[in-house]
């Protein structure tokens, strides 16, 4: 478990300053604390010895209020120090697996839940501080207060030391045993919270669909089976936990039971003074702190490795393309070429694409036509590299897209893809979205480029209208055209469209990509799409079918010949003519 705290010993080192000022400042608590009998029994011995001199009592109990106000001092600065500290490293491994979460490659992404992930960065996280906070506290706080309580017994009252401390072995024992358990308790019940939150992430994300067929009930029996599940967790925790510290407690209180026979009977003898009677319980009731502190640190410690392994495990893993150790930067305009392009997904036995190979040249227009699960988003996102390329197949400007610098990689390429993303943001922001500081003369020009802007005047705050989930829902055609519109504003050499125009009707469609064809011109253009209209504007067309180059040529080179596009043109007419 204790490994797992090595991924934060760097934040350990940053705020080593703060962890000294909050131990001195534990160190002045625990000091106080310990010096508060001393003058208790100096008092009542005081007293009790019936020379009762006022102003020597006064004194004594102003000193005590001194101390006590001492102690509240140090209590404030090691919360201060400690908490502070605990916060600090807590943001800083946060911002790092948020950033290393962005540098995962999707396929990351297939095998991990966003709700997983979510309560790893939630509830783990927050166990992480408490273990790298309070943990640290009871540890320092249990031995220190331990060894000086046992020698204080040892050397003032060695009459009672024996009684006082049989119990701990017993004690100490017990503690270390159920650490080993709790770390597995812990473990499940951080397992259970991220089944349940990945649970209620999913049917919130997919709650149309979930309402539309009719699926509440099945839904909330599940939900029920995952809840009821992390309560077992849970209380299988505080099983263990209500057993260890009542027993602690119980070992405690025969103690004192103890030390009240032989101790009262050892005043009454005269071997003790009252004063020494009323110090030695005033210990051993500090006694039960730190004997409970070295629980709360197992307990604390045992949560905060456990979660800390989740977090470590994310960590660990490896991005799975990776920008070139000197990678060239920016591909400039130039053909795409795929040369005998094959691809499989990992763990999949069928090939999505075969022995593919073509040329664009540059300010070309590609078109791809292919049935549903033929391999056309699968080529596109191997060209910039979303998928491990395989070397020596795709070249940009005549060189492997592999050596290219991943992010110039990346940004020469404008993507709209076939579900489009809107984040919760404003319409303008939404189309900004992948350049910094976009003018709005610019965000204005996309936006007329795609024909969405002809609805934005329509929105209750123009451009500045909220989406998403604070504010207006969109049809799926002016998503797309949101998307296309941000696609277009960062101006790439290379723009792909995924199916993009699937939503927006056939007029719609056909003054974007008029539009469109003008604005981009001398640049390269790839339309994926399941209809003629679409790919008539391209240069060159390829038709795919189960991964592999089935036809080529122009518009009218296909449609003059036999074969899947002069079905699927020859269907589309058809369709057209029927519904005109
Ligand atoms: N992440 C993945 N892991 C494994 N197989 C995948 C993955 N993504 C796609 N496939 C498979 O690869 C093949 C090609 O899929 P692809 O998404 O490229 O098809 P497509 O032509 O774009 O289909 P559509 O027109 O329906 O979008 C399909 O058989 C699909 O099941």
């Amino acid at each position: 478990m204790l490994k797992e705290f090595r991924t934060l010993l760097p934040y350990y080192k940053t705020y080593a300053g703060r962890y000294a000022m909050g131990f001195l400042f534990l160190f002045i608590t625990d000091a106080g604390q310990l010096y508060l009998p001393q003058l208790i029994r100096s008092v009542i011995d005081h007293i009790s010895a019936g020379n009762v001199d006022l102003s020597l009592v006064g004194m004594k109990v102003l000193f005590m209020v001194g101390i006590a106000f001492l102690v509240a001092v140090g209590r404030f600065g090691w919360r201060y120090y400690i908490h502070g500290a605990s916060r600090k490293i807590e943001k800083r491994l946060r911002a790092r697996l948020f950033g290393h979460l962005l540098t995962l490659s999707p396929s990351f992404y297939g095998r991990i839940s966003t709700g997983d992930l979510m309560a790893r960065a939630t509830g783990d996280m927050h166990h992480v501080r408490m273990a790298s906070g309070m943990g640290f506290v009871a540890l320092f706080d249990g031995l220190f207060m331990t060894l000086f309580i046992i020698a204080i017994i040892v050397f003032q009252f060695p009459q009672l030391a024996l009684i006082v401390l049989a119990p701990f072995p017993l004690i100490t024992l017990q503690v270390l045993g159920i650490g080993r358990f709790l770390g597995r308790l812990f473990k499940a019940v951080q397992e259970g919270y991220a089944s349940l939150s990945s649970h209620v992430q999913e049917a919130l994300s997919g709650i149309l669909v979930l309402k539309a067929f009719v699926r509440e009930d099945s839904n909330l029996k599940v939900f029920s089976g995952k809840n009821e599940d992390y309560k077992h967790r849970n209380l299988a925790l505080v099983r263990l936990w209500g057993f260890a510290f009542p027993m602690i407690h119980f070992l405690g209180g025969i103690v004192t039971l103890l030390l009240l026979r032989f101790g009262g009977m050892s005043v009454l003898e005269g071997g003790m003074s009252p004063g020494d009677f009323v110090a030695a319980m005033s210990y051993l009731a500090m006694l039960i702190w730190p004997m409970l502190g070295m629980g709360f640190t197992v307990n604390m410690l045992e949560r905060g490795g456990a979660s800390l392994a989740r977090i470590n495990a994310i960590l660990r893993e490896e991005p799975e393309i990776r920008s070139p150790e000197e990678g060239v930067c920016c591909p400039q305009a130039g053909p795409i070429e795929v040369r005998d392009l094959s691809f499989t997904y990992p763990g999949s036995r069928v090939p999505a694409l075969r022995n593919v190979s073509f040329t664009v040249r540059p300010g070309q227009t590609l078109g791809i036509l292919g049935r549903t699960g033929s391999g056309k988003s699968t080529l596109i996102r191997l060209l910039p590299r979303l998928l491990d390329t395989p070397p020596g197949t795709v070249f940009i400007s005549g060189r492997d897209v592999r050596e290219y610098e991943l992010s110039s990689l990346r940004s020469s390429f404008g993507i709209v893809p076939q579900e489009t993303f809107l984040f919760s943001s404003t319409l303008s922001d939404n189309i900004a979205f992948g350049v910094d500081d976009a003018p709005r003369e610019a965000v204005e020009a996309a936006a007329e480029a795609s024909t969405i802007s002809r609805d934005i005047r329509l929105f209750p705050h123009g451009y500045e209208t909220e989406v998403g989930e604070r504010g207006i829902t969109l049809s799926g055609g002016q998503k797309q055209r949101i998307a296309i519109s941000r696609a277009l504003l960062t101006k790439p050499e290379i723009l792909v469209f995924d199916d993009a125009l699937a939503s927006v009707d056939t007029s719609t469609e056909e003054s974007i990509l008029e539009g469109f064809i003008d604005l981009r011109r001398g640049k390269t253009n790839i339309l994926i799409s399941h209809r003629v209209s679409t790919l008539k504007f391209a240069d060159h067309i390829i038709v795919l079918e189960e991964g592999a180059i089935v036809q080529a040529g122009t518009h009218e080179e296909l449609i003059a010949r036999e074969g899947f596009y002069a079905e699927i043109a020859n269907l589309q007419r058809l369709e057209e003519e029927e519904s005109a």
